[in-house]
């Protein structure tokens, strides 16, 4: 069957996910091009914090309108239910444009089918830090501008990449990176077609113009650039009628991502620390161990506050109230950890006295979703314009692993010369196994962020959980906590397992003892 339709992708995951902000004109090539479907992705280091397996990366090349763009969609259709995957264009990585340039563009007399039209270097180096589990800003190029924008895209988080352009299997940099290289062949009468059809459609060209400039640069470069580099394709897949060819690649990608799959979660609670007291009480005294932990002074004021949260029969409304009160110690035990420098004012009566003021660049909290919501709050109170972000981790029920699911950092974090000198303050309501605490924190150093400056700021620790594992994983990285809980017990819990609630499933969840149960269902539900 041929499925050359012409069809604009009508099921294209176009927002399967948000990892980061898309731009908003839909002239924008990189935006049409970009795919993002999150199924959350999986731990992608180990337990000594060091990120061990790169991101799938997929390098797909062929002739203009060949259907580069359709195969990485049909691919990405094809591995349905697997983690995060983005589509990047080489299209965007078209140089910037002199004036003169853009007249001839205009004119169709600009050559972009040359490899010297890309900026080669900078898009291998987009690829390289999507490969090695870094956040990139990827320029946009406007096809009806001819003309690089000034925005760029931010891209985080893939555990598979597909990289597709004309040039993409061209200089042997990027067909080092590429775990996987594909060719589209298709026919040129084809190809011509789709482009007249889509130039004339989407790009703003004339009949007339897409004629002239495929005579001129396109036609010629396909047979001495572009096709000769389908040598170097591990596969060479038809621009239509390409179910089978579809369905072969997601096998063998599904397979080499299940042979990088790591168990992760419980490795981090079977390396509990051997040789402690016996798991029944509250545990005051183990800064000692954990010299990174900051354990709030134990006063009967505090303790006050935790008897209140962890009594089950605490109203909602006191639950509230004391969680709130808690969470503004908390934040300002960890702002105790901020640099301060000297700062001299003039009082209202005309005294020059000393003082000090906060020399911390970059404040910001990032809150893992749901349960530091609380936290959040407690640093607005603190430090009034804190930049803001999110991250949502959520457990995957088939293998009970941590997912990261969705990732919204602010632009101190976002862009990496900003992110070395922020502070940032990570929010979560309590470390148990540690496996969210963890990925968070890799998340924050993926982004350049450095170690000694995350505090991790949580009403509750599990002294038996993973806390051990996250501390020699991440020395540096303060932990502000009010209360060291000794029991982590592992629970099954049943529910249900669709949504007409007729099969039950069974999952296994960890809770911290005694503990206060839910924090966040007890404070939002
Ligand atoms: N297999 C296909 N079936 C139907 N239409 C297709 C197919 N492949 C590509 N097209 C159409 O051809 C045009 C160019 O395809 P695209 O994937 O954007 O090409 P490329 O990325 O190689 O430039 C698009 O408008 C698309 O609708
Ligand atoms: N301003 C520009 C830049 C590039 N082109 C053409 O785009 C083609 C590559 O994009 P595909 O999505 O078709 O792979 C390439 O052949 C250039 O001629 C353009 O027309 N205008």
């Amino acid at each position: 069957m041929n499925d050359d339709s012409g069809d604009e992708y009508p099921d294209a995951p176009l927002d399967g996910g948000n990892f980061g902000s898309l731009p908003t004109s839909t002239t924008i090539q990189a935006l049409k091009n970009t795919v993002l479907k999150s199924h959350g992705r999986p731990p992608w280091y180990g337990e000594d914090g060091q990120p061990i397996s790169d991101a799938f990366l997929i390098g797909i090349a062929g002739g203009s309108a060949s259907g580069k763009t359709h195969v990485a969609r049909q691919i990405v259709q094809s591995l349905g239910s697997i983690p995060t995957v983005v589509i990047l264009s080489q299209d965007s990585f078209y140089k910037r444009h002199t004036p003169e340039e853009v007249a001839l563009a205009m004119d169709n007399k600009y050559d972009f089918d040359h490899p010297s039209a890309l900026d080669m270097p900078m898009f291998a180096q987009c690829l390289m830090d999507l490969k090695k589990c870094r956040q990139t800003n990827v320029p946009v190029y406007s096809f009806t501008e001819h003309q690089r924008l000034d925005e760029t895209q931010y891209l985080y988080g893939a555990a598979i990449v597909i990289a597709e352009g004309i040039m993409a299997l061209q200089d042997p940099a990027l067909r080092a990176l590429y775990d996987l290289k594909i060719f589209v062949q298709c026919d040129s009468d084809l190809m011509l077609a789709r482009r007249i059809r889509r130039d004339v459609k989407e790009r703003g060209r004339s009949v007339d113009g897409i004629l002239d400039q495929y005579l001129r640069y396109v036609k010629p470069a396909y047979d001495n650039f572009v096709f000769p580099t389908s040598r170097y394709a591990d596969i060479i897949v038809p621009g239509s009628d390409n179910h089978v060819a579809i369905e072969l690649i997601s096998t063998h990608i599904r397979r080499q991502l299940h042979e990088r799959a790591r168990r992760f979660r419980p490795k981090m609670v079977s390396r509990r620390p051997t040789g402690l007291s016996p798991p029944s009480t509250v545990m005051s005294n183990v800064s000692d161990r954990h010299p990174n932990l900051i354990l709030l002074p134990q006063t009967p004021q505090l303790q006050g506050i935790y008897t209140i949260l962890r009594d089950e029969t605490t109203s909602k409304q006191d639950f509230i109230f004391f969680v709130d009160r808690l969470a503004t110690l908390l934040i300002e035990a960890a702002v105790e950890l901020l640099p301060f420098r000297p700062k001299s004012v003039e009082t209202p009566c005309g005294v020059e006295t000393p003082g000090k003021e906060l020399d911390a660049g970059n404040v910001c909290g990032v809150t893992i979703l749901r349960s530091g919501g609380p936290l959040e709050r407690g640093l607005q109170r603190v430090i009034n314009d804190a930049l803001l972000g999110s991250l949502l981790v959520q457990t995957d029920s088939a293998t009970a692993e941590p997912l990261l699911l969705h990732v919204m950092l602010p632009v101190c974090i976002r862009d990496r010369a900003q992110a070395k000198d922020t502070w940032a303050f990570l929010l979560d309501a309590q470390i148990g196994t540690a496996a969210s605490a963890f990925m968070a924190i890799r998340v924050l150093l993926d982004h350049g962020v450095r170690q000694d400056h995350i505090v991790f700021i949580t009403f509750l620790v599990a002294r038996d959980g993973g806390i051990s594992t996250l501390r020699r994983a991440f020395p540096e990285v303060r932990i502000v906590t009010g209360a060291v809980d000794a029991n982590l017990r592992e629970l099954w819990i049943e529910e249900p397992a669709n949504e007409s609630d007729t099969l039950v499933r069974r999952r296994k969840v960890w809770v911290i003892e005694p503990g206060m149960g839910q924090i966040g269902d007890r404070y939002y539900l």
